[in-house]
């Protein structure tokens, strides 16, 4: 059987069916590429029964996906990935993979950062728009990113902005390196970021979590804490919004 398995952002989101199923586990395969996490990760090590092991994106792609599959025909293996499995993350291929050859899935879900974002920062849920992720513009220029946000901004959604991770390379992109990118694209096309509103949201449901609310430019005077960083492109707040993003979001004045 291959199992799905949330862990949430800290090793205090392990559910009771996550912990049921790692104590099951012949093997957990602890996926460290898609997100970073509270807690160093071997401290799942107290509740896996079976070999605890690290996969890079390629462990889990190609080859490394086909071996995992046969892996699986005849143990548990437990795939444990950061946040919530299937939300923004790589793993559907793997997932349709299983399937097909005839292996037993199975899903356990936790907490993600869509969940932790519509559900703490005093947003209505229903008031967001399509997700986006922000990468570095090395290769291209993230035109569509932008252009996502100005979609939902026309349609009067909040947009939540995903930002690159490439922890192999150890790089995390932050708040004001976001916030200048965004900035720059926006220059070139429709200048109209400016005087919108955004929340950074910094290590969110961490021990030291940071949420700050203000224009998007002014974003980046503010002093975060180590990523993961995420951000919110806020529209046509409702008052009931409004009073979140002062009273939850530390809107100044
Ligand atoms: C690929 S997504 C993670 C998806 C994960 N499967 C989930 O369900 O949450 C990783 C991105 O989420 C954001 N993120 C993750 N944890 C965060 C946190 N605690 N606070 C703020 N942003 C976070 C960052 O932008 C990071 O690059």
């Amino acid at each position: 059987m291959l199992v799905f398995l949330g862990i949430g952002y800290s090793i205090r989101h392990l559910t009771l069916e996550a912990i049921e199923y790692l104590r099951k586990a012949d093997k957990v395969v602890i996926d460290r590429y898609t997100s970073l996490y509270e807690d160093d990760l071997s401290a799942l090590a107290e509740y896996a029964r079976g070999e605890l092991v690290y996969a890079s994106r390629k462990d889990l792609e190609g080859e490394g996906m086909n071996s995992l599959i046969e892996e699986a025909r005849f143990k548990t293996i437990v795939l444990a990935v950061p946040g919530d499995p299937f939300i923004a993350t790589t793993h559907d291929s793997l997932r349709v993979e299983a399937v097909k050859k005839g292996v037993e899935v199975k899903v356990v879900n936790s907490l993600s950062i869509l969940t932790l974002i519509q559900s703490r920062l005093g947003l209505q849920a229903y008031r967001f728009g399509k997700t986006v992720t922000l990468v570095y513009p090395d290769f291209f220029k993230p035109y569509s990113t932008i252009e996502t946000i100005y979609e939902n901004l026309n349609r009067r959604l909040h947009t939540i902005v995903l930002l690159d991770l490439r922890l192999e390379r150890e790089k995390a992109m932050t708040i004001p390196e976001a916030v200048e990118i965004l900035l720059k694209l926006d220059d070139e096309l429709e200048n109209r970021l400016d005087n919108t509103l955004a929340i950074g949201v910094a290590r969110l449901s961490w021990r030291d979590e940071r949420v700050q609310a203000d224009l998007l430019p002014r974003l980046v005077r503010y002093d975060f804490p180590p990523p993961p960083h995420s951000l919110v492109i806020v529209s046509n707040p409702l008052p009931v919004e409004m009073e979140g993003l002062k009273l939850i979001c530390k809107l100044p004045n």
